[in-house]
């Protein structure tokens, strides 16, 4: 449900709003500093306000400096300002101050709807709009707006014109290949190849081969010179995915070829030069292996020389359902299929499933959704996010848990990952917030802030 923010000083009008507006989930305030804390804690996109705020309710000063703080605070925010019955001075000063409407009293229901329906629909087509400007500035395939994904097309904008080797750190499915390839299509290289190996899906004794090259008769099978991944990528890029996983045997290899730019072919004698640039990915943690020894510490400082995290999409916040809307649109057209949207609980499942898989898992889940819906709109039961199996066979303690874990995931993802404020909107202190954080082992959160 919609919030919509009522600045108001009266309460009969406040409770006249309140029963015939059913259609939006109503918060209240009655002066300036009241409405402010509810815009920071509610961030509603639409704001009714009174222009006749006390200490001055005969006056149209408050309410107007109340509007100029709303929207240097969230200056996307649709005000729409009420006045007195023939207050048209006021009421066009503060359209002129950034209003999106206004409306005089006496309230009419029917025509307030109208305008508050017209406020809502514009501040989703900005936000998409946003969502999808924010996409193309680095790449059309990366898609979201959160504060973590526009850091990270920041970075990858800095980095990508330099020859800088860059390690590319993120759970399975976050989109380590996309950033390389926006990174690769950022740069002076784009267009040369861009070519990536993934370590971990090729058995160890093919790797080598694979990435170096072979010469005629190097092995049995060997029947004709062939050019390894690295000399393919000559010119461009070479994404080295799992980097984690290659072999230590091979490791050595690589490093000589990190540093000098030089390879030989298996069963080769001759060193040849390559111009590659390299981005590595994995979603190990290479300082861990290195200090077991499973991975070379010198080849870690060599191919971490930035090191830039992609986060999982459970930190994404809106960015779940910024990306679901859009894989929708490419799966209908896949699929030839005429889903227009999701249900709430679909939505709110969406915004607290953990997303274990990340982007492939909510690619997968959505695929399959497109293809069971029976209605217009995507259910939480067609995302296969329903919890009711897990209620039958749940102890009332596991459901107990799981509730609570949902909903202090949801508050955090809507608090845009602000512990202060997740506790503001659980009604409950930061410390036990964080008592339950690791209770339920919700360490991710506790990470992304220290991160912030
Ligand atoms: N921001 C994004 N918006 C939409 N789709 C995305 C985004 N990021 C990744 N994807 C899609 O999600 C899938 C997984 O991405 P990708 O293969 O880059 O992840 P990965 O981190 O390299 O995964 P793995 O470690 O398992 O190889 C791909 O199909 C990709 O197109």
């Amino acid at each position: 449900m919609k919030t919509l923010l009522v600045i108001e000083d009266d309460i009969g009008i406040q409770k006249q709003l309140k029963w015939s507006l059913p259609d939006y989930e109503l918060v209240f305030a009655q002066d300036r500093s009241s409405a402010l804390t509810q815009l920071r804690r509610y961030e509603p996109e639409v704001v009714t306000l009174d222009l006749g705020l006390p200490p001055d309710p005969a006056n149209a000063t408050e309410g107007l400096a109340c509007l100029s703080e709303i929207l240097s605070l969230q200056p996307n925010c649709k005000v729409i300002v009420i006045t007195g019955s023939n207050d048209n001075d006021h009421a066009l000063k503060a359209v002129a101050l950034g209003a999106y409407d206004y409306y005089q009293k006496p309230i009419n229901i029917d025509v307030l709807n109208v305008i508050l329906t017209r406020a809502f629909k514009l501040s989703q087509l900005e936000t998409e709009n946003q969502a999808l400007k924010a996409a193309g500035g680095t790449s059309s395939d990366i898609i979201g707006n959160s504060d973590a994904i526009m850091r990270a097309c920041r970075t990858v904008e800095k980095i990508a014109p330099t020859e800088i080797t860059t390690l590319l750190l993120g759970e399975s499915g976050t989109g380590k290949e996309v950033f390389a390839r926006a990174i690769h299509r950022q740069s002076p290289r784009v267009n040369k190849p861009f070519v990536a190996i993934n370590c971990a899906s090729i058995p160890e004794n093919l790797l080598e081969s694979e990435l170096f090259g072979y010469e005629k008769g190097a092995f049995t099978g060997a029947n004709k010179t062939t050019l390894g991944k690295i000399e393919c990528a000559n010119g461009g890029t070479l994404l080295l995915d799992e980097i984690g996983d290659m072999p230590l045997s091979l490791q050595a290899k690589m490093l000589r070829f990190l540093q000098e730019r030089v390879i030989e072919r298996v069963g080769g004698r001759q060193e040849i030069e390559v111009d590659v640039r390299v981005i590595c990915a994995t979603h190990r943690n290479l300082a861990e292996m290195v200090a077991v020894q499973s991975f070379r510490e010198d080849l870690y400082y060599r191919v971490s020389e930035i090191t830039l995290a992609i986060p999982p999409l459970r930190q994404r916040g809106h960015d779940i359902i910024v990306i679901a809307k859009a894989l929708l649109t490419k799966f209908n057209i896949e699929f030839n299929s005429h889903v227009q949207g999701f249900s709430d609980c679909a939505m709110q499942a969406m915004l607290q499933h953990p997303w274990p898989g990340n982007i492939r898992e909510l690619q997968n889940k959505l695929k399959s959704a497109v293809i069971l819906a029976d209605s217009k709109l995507i259910t939480a039961d067609d995302l296969g996010l329903s919890n009711k199996e897990m209620v039958k066979t749940s102890t009332l303690r596991k459901v107990r848990e799981q509730a609570e874990t949902q909903a202090i995931r949801q508050a955090y993802t809507l608090a845009n990952g602000n512990l202060s404020k997740t506790s503001d909107l659980l009604g409950i202190t930061r410390p036990t917030l964080y008592a339950l954080i690791d209770k339920y082992r919700l360490h991710d959160l506790r990470n992304a802030e220290a991160e912030i």
